[in-house]
């Protein structure tokens, strides 16, 4: 099986090529400077050299703030991207699979964690985004994919919350942290070790992939302090303090459960997950 992976360079990525190498498996791997995916051309060139059975797009515009007024280059990548790559596996007779996000939900869901059957409406201009990118592939006929919506996710690499309050740490007396925005922590490690089950399981279709359990932003940055051992004052705070450019929604979490009962496995709770992942 030949694996093409976009994004090379971001938290997924990194950990697709380390898992594929230990798996000893073929796969070839493209950075934004190597392969922009919202240069149809590069896409199409890339897929017809290599040939791939399965193309991985861990490639995002993920910056949510600044995708309020850079919304432009936030849809090229996320809506453009993903129709350039659905366009390639269509002709190569690929296998599509791609990440969007628990921001295509405006949180005001009030029974229950968001399901795949919860009605879509994103509050910023990046779930938007996400959202057009899901919905070029759902429209359209090709049945060879797999989308999962993960949340907060986290892993090596500096585009997470938990390199931010690091680095918050460092430089502040104490923190503040908001306690009104809750969602599911998620491991690289978890993403990429359900994706290749799905695979092999020859799963298609769309599917949220999160650890389990819910936590907000105060409850997660207290873990990461216990299992780190820092020793600083966190004050729980309301997201409003922060007047932050992108609205985001105050209860996004996801239910794993379709995807847990589709392949008969258990999903560590992000708790355990964060304790066994930051102590490596
Ligand atoms: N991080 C998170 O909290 C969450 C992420 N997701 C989704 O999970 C997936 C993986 O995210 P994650 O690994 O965290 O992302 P990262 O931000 O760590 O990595 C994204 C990578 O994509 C590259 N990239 C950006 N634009 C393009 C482009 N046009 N063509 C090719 N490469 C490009 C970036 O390169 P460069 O920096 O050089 O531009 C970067 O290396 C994404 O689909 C993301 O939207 C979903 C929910 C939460
Ligand atoms: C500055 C600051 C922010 N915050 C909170 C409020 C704010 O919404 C949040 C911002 O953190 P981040 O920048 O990590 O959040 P954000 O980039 O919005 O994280 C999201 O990224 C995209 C890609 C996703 O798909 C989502 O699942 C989610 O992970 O942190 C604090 O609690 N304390 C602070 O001092």
């Amino acid at each position: 099986m030949k694996y093409l992976i976009l994004g090379k360079d971001g938290q997924l990525s990194r950990e697709f090529i380390k898992k594929l190498e230990n798996k000893k498996e073929n796969f070839k791997a493209f950075n934004h400077k190597e392969c922009d995916i919202s240069d149809l051309n590069k896409v199409l060139q890339v897929v017809d050299d290599y040939k791939p059975d399965i193309i991985l797009n861990c490639a995002a515009y993920n910056l949510v703030d600044l995708a309020e007024k850079n919304f432009f280059d936030a849809y090229k990548t996320n809506a453009l991207g993903v129709k350039n790559l659905l366009l390639a596996s269509e002709k190569q007779n690929a296998f599509l699979i791609t990440y969007s996000t628990d921001y295509v939900f405006d949180g005001t869901k009030e029974n229950g964690l968001y399901t795949e059957e919860d009605e879509t409406n994103p509050l910023n201009e990046y779930g938007k985004s996400k959202l057009t990118g899901e919905k070029w592939i759902l429209e359209s006929s090709y049945e060879k994919f797999l989308i999962f919506r993960t949340s907060w996710v986290y892993g090596e690499g500096k585009q997470n919350f938990i390199y931010k309050l690091l680095q918050w740490a460092k430089n502040n007396e104490y923190l503040k942290i908001a306690y009104d925005e809750i969602s599911v922590p998620t491991s690289t490690k978890t993403i990429v070790e359900i994706t290749l089950k799905a695979i092999e399981n020859r799963l298609t279709g769309l599917y949220h992939l999160t650890n389990s359990g819910y936590a907000s932003r105060y409850e997660w940055a207290k873990k990461v302090f216990d299992i780190k051992n820092i020793n600083k004052f966190i004050k729980p705070v309301s997201s409003e303090i922060f007047n932050l450019p992108a609205k985001r929604p105050k209860f996004s979490a996801m239910s794993n459960e379709k995807i847990k009962y589709l392949l008969n496995i258990e999903i560590k709770n992000w708790e355990e997950e964060l304790e066994e992942v930051l102590v490596l």
